[in-house]
């Protein structure tokens, strides 16, 4: 039994945590600890150490601490399975809590602490929920894309009556913009009330200091260069927010003139070739913090907004992008880290830049009345060309939690 058990375990790969050491040694230093869920096919092994259980399962390597098991416990008297909420007190658990007993069979882990009470965790469950299961998975499916790999997805628009009446519609919407950071719809009465009708659908509207529906034209009514003509290079909006908005919608009400594209650039494409090409660079634009800063003094509106966070944020556990804010018009002064520091900073973001500024990078189209533009202001940056003529531009930014909830319902990863 125990030989075959140990051909099982040599199978495996030599453990992350310390790759130079072979699965199979450490094994045999623990050998005689190692238990295993007995019928067939073995895909359960365990063993009790000091402070932690640890656990295999299908093909993942688990330490469990043994607070952590106590405190995730979900028997009716510690978690209350209707709202999902915790009722254990978990300042109540011994920190240096230790199981009386541990048993393992094909699909649970049974362990009774030393008051007598029972938990039981399905192996599946755990290895969805443990870090180890977590670290191999992504939050976040996204496709990355420049400007050929975006055209040829062919991603269609959805229909603005599919997307309002349907679910079906609004899924296709959704699941889109999830994987691309920005989606169509079209077919969209050119205005405002419409355009709210449409943001409504998938998100609470979140009002800024420029307004719950923002709308405006080239006249200098607020104290910023998107209220002119003038081009804008790339860049993502409200980076001086401490939670810059999670989503802005454009829809182009009218233009009569030339130029005024606009410019899309998928920002973690840009940031995936830095981390292939310097993981050095990209480790320092996720470390070093930075202040955004917005200050209006323009008729009625007084405003100095201040956000600080590193230019590219990632998931500790996985390294997963979720964040970029990248905004040379609103970048404050550097104040945050040493001369040194900063020199290294410069350099990595000149990298960023020249990779966000490659012409095969950049997605332009021109937006009509009847075609609203959501993009995902987190991740996708815009910009738009110099511009003649008369042009009204209305939207809004959306609350990013209540958008990711529409899709969570609509049975999405989001
Ligand atoms: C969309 N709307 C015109 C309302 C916003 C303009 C905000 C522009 C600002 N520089 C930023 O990037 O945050
Ligand atoms: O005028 C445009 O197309 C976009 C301007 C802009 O960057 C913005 O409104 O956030
Ligand atoms: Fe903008």
């Amino acid at each position: 039994m125990w030989g075959r058990s140990l051909a099982w375990l040599f199978q495996f790969p030599s453990s992350p945590r310390c790759p130079g050491l072979p699965w199979g040694r450490r094994i045999l230093l623990a050998a005689p600890r190692w238990h295993h869920s007995a019928p067939e096919p073995l895909k359960c092994a365990w063993q009790l150490h000091g402070d932690h259980l640890e656990l295999r399962y299908a093909e993942t390597l688990m330490r469990l601490d043994f607070v952590w098991l106590r405190d995730h416990c979900r028997s009716a008297s510690c978690y209350n399975t209707k709202p999902h909420q915790r009722s254990l007190d978990t300042a109540s658990v011994d920190l240096d809590i230790r199981p009386k007993a541990v048993r393992v069979d094909e699909a649970t882990l049974f362990l009774t602490w030393p008051d007598g009470h029972v938990t039981r965790y399905g192996l599946e469950w755990l290895g969805r929920n443990s870090y180890e299961g977590q670290k191999q998975q992504v939050m976040h499916p996204r496709i990355l894309w420049n400007a050929e790999i975006y055209h040829q997805a062919r991603v269609p628009s959805v229909d603005c009556r599919s997307f309002l009446e349907t679910d079906e519609g609004l899924k296709e919407f959704l699941q889109n913009f999830l994987l691309y950071g920005i989606a169509f719809v079209e077919n969209v009465a050119p205005t405002k009330e419409d355009t709210e009708i449409l943001a409504k659908r998938i998100s609470l509207i979140r009002e800024t200091i420029y307004g719950r529906m923002w709308y405006f034209t080239s006249d200098f009514s607020r104290g910023d260069t998107a209220y002119t003509k003038l081009a804008l290079d790339r860049h993502t909006d409200t980076t001086y927010f401490q939670e810059p908005c999670g989503i802005q919608v454009f829809h182009c009400l009218k233009h009569e003139g030339t130029g005024g594209r606009t410019l899309l650039v998928d920002g973690f494409y840009a940031a995936a070739q830095v981390l292939q090409q310097a993981p050095e660079q990209f480790e320092l634009l996720s470390k070093v913090p930075l202040k955004h800063e917005y200050v209006e003094n323009v008729g009625d509106c007084h405003n100095h907004m201040i956000g600080v966070g590193p230019v590219l944020n990632v998931y500790p556990w996985n390294n997963e992008l979720y964040l970029i804010r990248y905004n040379n018009y609103d970048r404050a002064v550097i104040n945050t880290v040493p001369y040194d520091v900063v020199h290294r900073w410069y350099a990595a973001h000149r990298t960023l830049t020249t990779e966000l500024r490659r012409p095969e990078n950049e997605l332009w189209v021109k937006l009509k009345p009847g075609k609203a533009l959501f993009v995902d202001n987190w991740r996708v940056l815009h910009g738009r060309e110099a511009f003649t003529g008369y042009r009204q531009l209305c939207g809004c930014y959306l609350t990013r939690d209540d958008v990711l909830n529409t899709a969570r319902l609509l049975g999405l990863q989001a």
